[in-house]
């Protein structure tokens, strides 16, 4: 089997007397779209800071195309091929589409020109070409959803991690964004999403890994963790797989 493109071994990180992230294994292959999921407060962004080298963990390794990256702050990330997107956009917003996303282009552009023109091309892939010459801050949520992916794609990456590009969209733009995120995979680049909308979960992931209080509680299809008890639990409360069984036996 090949070797996996990014592997956790037990990653732990604590935050005073918190334990964001315990313990935490794990294996993604390339070529994949998986998923991250889990309640509120679970772990999910602290981990994603972990594996882009955003935060150091107290203990365990990762490796990222087979080398060690515990510890490698994120640009040097980027550039081996690991970029991640944030939760809350935070464009230049007086400069424009182009120069946003070209910010990220000039991670392996020699100059600006060049770092301009991969702009052009990156925002043709994600939808943004008509908002090209737009200032970033006239863009709507969803643009600036677009503008945050375009940025991550622009480093050129092997593995993008998605902070919730889905977050804040009205049903419309999740079901507009979701292809853009399937094609992006479609051109190589393998993906790791966090996610609450479970709808484009389940439309896009082929794996999940659930966490809860900052351990992995249930890995497997959509589908496979979905049915667990333990992530029902998790999600929705002490005892309310064994009620929804009930609810769902045959009277
Ligand atoms: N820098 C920090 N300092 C102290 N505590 C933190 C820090 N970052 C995260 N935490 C805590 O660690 C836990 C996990 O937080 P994290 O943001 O990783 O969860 P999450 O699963 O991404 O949640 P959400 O879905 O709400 O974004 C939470 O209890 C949070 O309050």
């Amino acid at each position: 089997m090949a070797s996996p493109l990014l592997r956790l071994e037990g990653v732990s990180k604590s935050f005073g007397g918190l334990v964001a992230v315990r313990d935490v294994s794990l294996e993604l292959a390339e070529g994949r779209i998986a998923a991250l999921i889990g309640p509120n407060g679970a772990g999910k962004t602290t981990l994603f800071a972990l594996m882009s080298g955003f935060l150091r963990p107290d203990t365990g390794r990762i490796v990222f195309a087979g080398e060690d990256i515990t510890g490698v702050p994120p640009h040097l990330n980027a550039r081996r091929g690991m970029t991640r997107t944030f939760q809350i956009v935070q464009p230049f917003a007086a400069q424009t589409v182009r120069e946003n996303i070209a910010v990220g282009a000039h991670l392996h552009c020699a100059g600006r020109r060049e770092a301009l023109a991969e702009a052009e091309r990156v925002a043709q892939r994600v939808g943004l070409a008509p908002q090209l010459d737009k200032p970033a801050g006239d863009l709507t949520v969803a643009g600036r959803k677009r503008l945050e992916l375009a940025r991550a794609l622009a480093t050129r990456p092997r593995l993008l991690l998605l902070d919730e590009v889905l977050a804040g969209l009205n049903p419309q733009e999740v079901a507009e964004m979701v292809p853009v995120v399937r094609s992006i995979a479609d051109g190589g680049v393998t993906v790791l999403m966090i996610e609450h909308v479970m709808q484009a979960v389940m439309h896009l992931a082929s794996h999940v890994w659930v966490l809860s209080q900052g351990e992995l509680i249930a890995a497997g299809s959509p589908g496979e963790v979905t049915r667990d008890p333990r992530v029902i639990e998790a999600y929705l409360g002490h005892g309310t797989a064994q009620r929804l069984g009930r609810l769902v036996e045959p009277a």
